[in-house]
This record gives C-alpha cells, structure tokens and sequence, in this order.
C-alpha cells in the first residue's frame, strides 16, 4: 500500500469519507499553520500536525511573517491556529498576529476556510479552554468552518489509553510534563498526529467538487 493510500485510509478510520480518493482527483490543499511558542511545546505541536498533514501543511512562526505568509494564509483552504495558554488565554503574542488581519475581516477574505486550534499548557485543566474559545471566535468572526478532534480516549474507550487525555473537543489541548525529560507525551504526540489528519480530512472533504 502506498503512503498516500495508507494515509487516506487511516483519514477513513478516522470517521471521516475520503471523497475525493473516490473520483480519483485530488486538489493540492494549502494548509496554514500559524503558531506562536515562547518555550518550543507549541511549535513540537505543529510540527507534528504538519507532519500528518504532509506536503500541503506550511508552517508559519507568528513572529516572522512574511508578505508571502500573508499571502498563503489568504490562499489557505485551512488555518490551524497553534497558541500556549498563558494566563489562562491564547498568549498575548498570538493575539497581536489575530489582531494584525488588517481588513480581512470586513472583506470576508478567509470566509469559509477550513478552521481548527490547539494550545499547550501546564496543567491539567490550565484554563486551556479559554485559550481555545479565543481561537474559535476568532475564527466564527471570520467567518470560517471550525473543526475540533473527535478522538475518544480511556476511561471511556479503556483501548485507546493516553488519546485525548484532556477529554476536549473544542480544540486540541497538550499537556506539558513539566520536568520530565519527556515534556510532551507520545500519547499527547499521537493525539496531534491524528487532529492533523482529521483537519485535512475535513478539508479535503469540503473542498471536493
Ligand atoms: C507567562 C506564562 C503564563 C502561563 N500561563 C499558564 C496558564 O494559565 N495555565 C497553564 O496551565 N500553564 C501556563 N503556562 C505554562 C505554559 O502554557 C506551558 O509551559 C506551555 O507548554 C508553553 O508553551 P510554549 O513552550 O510553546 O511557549 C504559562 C507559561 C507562561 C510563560
């Protein structure tokens, strides 16, 4: 089985029809991930997710944007917005660059774009939320379609242990081990890995013709 056929297989278990494998013709995505890391936890995070997503994910470091980040992110058939909870909300940082959009809001420029979000943060809980529900307004403003994980771990499913141990669905939530030599759990890792294939799925799915 080739990588794409095994990784479209994969989207398929994951609950969502692979439509346009059907057809056979498949749209080159573009798939932004735009990401503030103070400490490197949220930008492991989005590497991972590109890494599931594959050549049509295209990271981007909130810091440095280019004139052509700019321009990918408009072109973007999804944006996947990466921010750690600091304070209990998406680090200030991240909100300067959902501030920066200039006038693409009153021009609908990234209307019914495909939109999704994670952060990281210490604790458990961590007001993790709050930091999502920033990212998910942010994104009803503009007018886009948000996409939230739908992976169901243990206690509920005893055979999935360690996916989505923050039990969220609004966005995905990491929790850093602080301390340990490993901060981010493989099971965490996993969790990202599989949100980037539900958001590509979701994505292609909405773009199919
Ligand atoms: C200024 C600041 C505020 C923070 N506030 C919270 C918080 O409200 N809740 C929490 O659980 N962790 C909090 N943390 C911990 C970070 O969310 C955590 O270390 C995260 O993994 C950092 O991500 P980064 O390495 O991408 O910056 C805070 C850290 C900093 C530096």
């Amino acid at each position: 089985m080739t990588t794409a056929n095994a990784r479209w297989e994969e989207t398929i278990s994951l609950g969502v029809i692979a439509v346009s494998q059907q057809s056979g013709s498949m749209k080159k995505l573009g798939i932004c991930i735009p990401y503030f890391s103070g400490f490197g936890h949220t930008k492991r995070i989005a590497e991972t997710i590109a890494k599931a997503i594959g050549d049509e994910a295209r990271l981007l470091d909130v810091e440095s944007l280019s004139d052509a980040d700019w321009q990918a992110l408009d072109q973007a058939d999804a944006i996947i917005f990466g921010a750690p909870t600091y304070m209990g909300s998406a680090a200030a940082r991240f909100s300067l660059f959902l501030e920066q959009i200039d006038t693409r809001w009153e021009h609908g420029l990234w209307k019914d774009k495909i939109g999704a979000g994670f952060t990281t943060a210490i604790h458990p809980s961590g007001d993790k939320l709050a930091a999502l529900q920033r990212l998910s307004i942010f994104a009803a403003q503009m007018g886009m379609i948000w996409v939230g994980p739908t992976d169901i771990g243990a206690p509920v499913k005893p055979d999935h242990p360690g996916l989505n141990r923050d039990g969220s669905w609004l966005g995905l939530m990491v929790t850093e081990q602080l301390g340990a030599d490993e901060d981010l759990l493989s099971e965490d890792l996993e969790t990202a890995r599989r949100f980037g294939l539900r958001v590509l799925a979701a994505t292609q799915r909405w773009n199919a013709q």
